[in-house]
């Protein structure tokens, strides 16, 4: 194990590793003075809410951004400070992230965000996109997908950061990353996390055909997880994370670091990060 935690970190993991080695969120002894004397820390901003119930350690991360909660530069902002907020709080241990939209969880990256804007602007955007997904995926917190409604392309993604989808039993809500049938390429990041989530096969066929899947389908093909009625979605995901937060977390963190090691192309690496990002910022730059 050793061996792996020295080589991950020479590929870059160093970040999500050197997080592992210094803290456990398990037995903490050490809980951040700001909030160990709160039960409940809420803050509110204007696109994001987050209720940390400081008793269980979970937090429920609310996208309130109408109508769509797509993904701009500045949700993306709110997001990433949301997480990196809570990432930093000993006391949290699980993120829920849901919709307070009737329908949607999140309708993916925003459309205005990638026309008519600047290479500089392009590139701001993209690496916040970047940046949303090492965070999410990278977290060391457990971290549960609540899909309320349709999540399309960026939202699809968000929702595979996360280690366990539950989505409301509906038909009538779709999820997958139908990048293609917009006439634009889904990055080698997002294949990747999709690939670890349904495996090669059904990502290949996903990706190439750009195919939304209603609840039922995503069920089948392993996208999601688990199908609930819409009223239970919240109480399910505290259900089971309940039971995701009775594993030690070290153990947790460190067989989900090394998953991502063995299964996911170097994006965290500086450089190949920058190469994604500014293929993408010329790609929206000329559409
Ligand atoms: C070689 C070429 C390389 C090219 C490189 C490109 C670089 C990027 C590469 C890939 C990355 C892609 C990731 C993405 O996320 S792309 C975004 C894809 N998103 C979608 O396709 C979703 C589109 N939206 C929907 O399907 C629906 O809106 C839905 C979420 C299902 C909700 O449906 P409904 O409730 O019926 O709502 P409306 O459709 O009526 O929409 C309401 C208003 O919201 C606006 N809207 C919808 N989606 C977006 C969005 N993604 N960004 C911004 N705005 C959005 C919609 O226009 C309506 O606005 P209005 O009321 O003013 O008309």
């Amino acid at each position: 194990m050793a061996n792996v935690l020295r080589n991950s970190a020479k590929f870059g993991f160093s970040g999500v590793l050197s997080q592992l080695s210094i803290h456990s969120r398990h037995g903490r002894e050490c809980v951040s003075p700001c909030f160990s004397l709160q039960q409940r820390n809420n803050s509110t901003s204007p696109k994001i809410k987050v209720d940390l119930d400081s008793s269980t350690g979970v937090a429920v991360l609310r996208m309130q951004s109408p109508p769509v909660n797509s993904l701009s530069l500045d949700f993306l902002t709110e997001f990433c400070i949301n997480l990196e907020k809570l990432e930093m709080d000993r006391s949290c241990r699980g993120l829920i992230i849901t919709s307070t939209l009737s329908k949607v969880f999140s309708a993916g990256l925003d459309i205005m965000e990638m026309y008519g804007k600047s290479p500089e602007r392009c590139g701001e955007f993209w690496k916040a996109v970047q940046e949303m997904w090492l965070k999410l995926y990278g977290s060391n917190m457990a971290t549960i997908a609540a899909i309320n409604g349709s999540s399309p392309a960026g939202g699809c993604l968000m929702s595979i950061g996360c280690d366990y989808r539950i989505m409301v039993d509906n038909p009538r809500y779709s999820i997958g990353l139908n990048e293609t049938q917009l006439g634009i390429v889904a990055p080698f990041w997002f294949k990747d996390t999709l690939v670890n989530t349904v495996g090669n096969r059904a990502a290949e066929l996903s990706l190439e055909l750009g195919l939304l899947y209603s609840a039922p389908d995503a069920l089948k093909i392993g996208l999601v997880d688990q199908l609930v009625p819409e009223d239970q979605v919240l109480s399910t995901a505290q259900d089971t994370m309940s039971k995701w937060l009775a594993i030690p977390d070290h153990a947790r963190q460190i067989d989900q670091c090394v998953y991502i090691i063995y299964n996911t192309s170097p994006l965290p690496l500086d450089h190949a990060r920058q190469m994604d990002q500014c293929v993408i910022s010329v790609c929206i730059y000329y559409i």
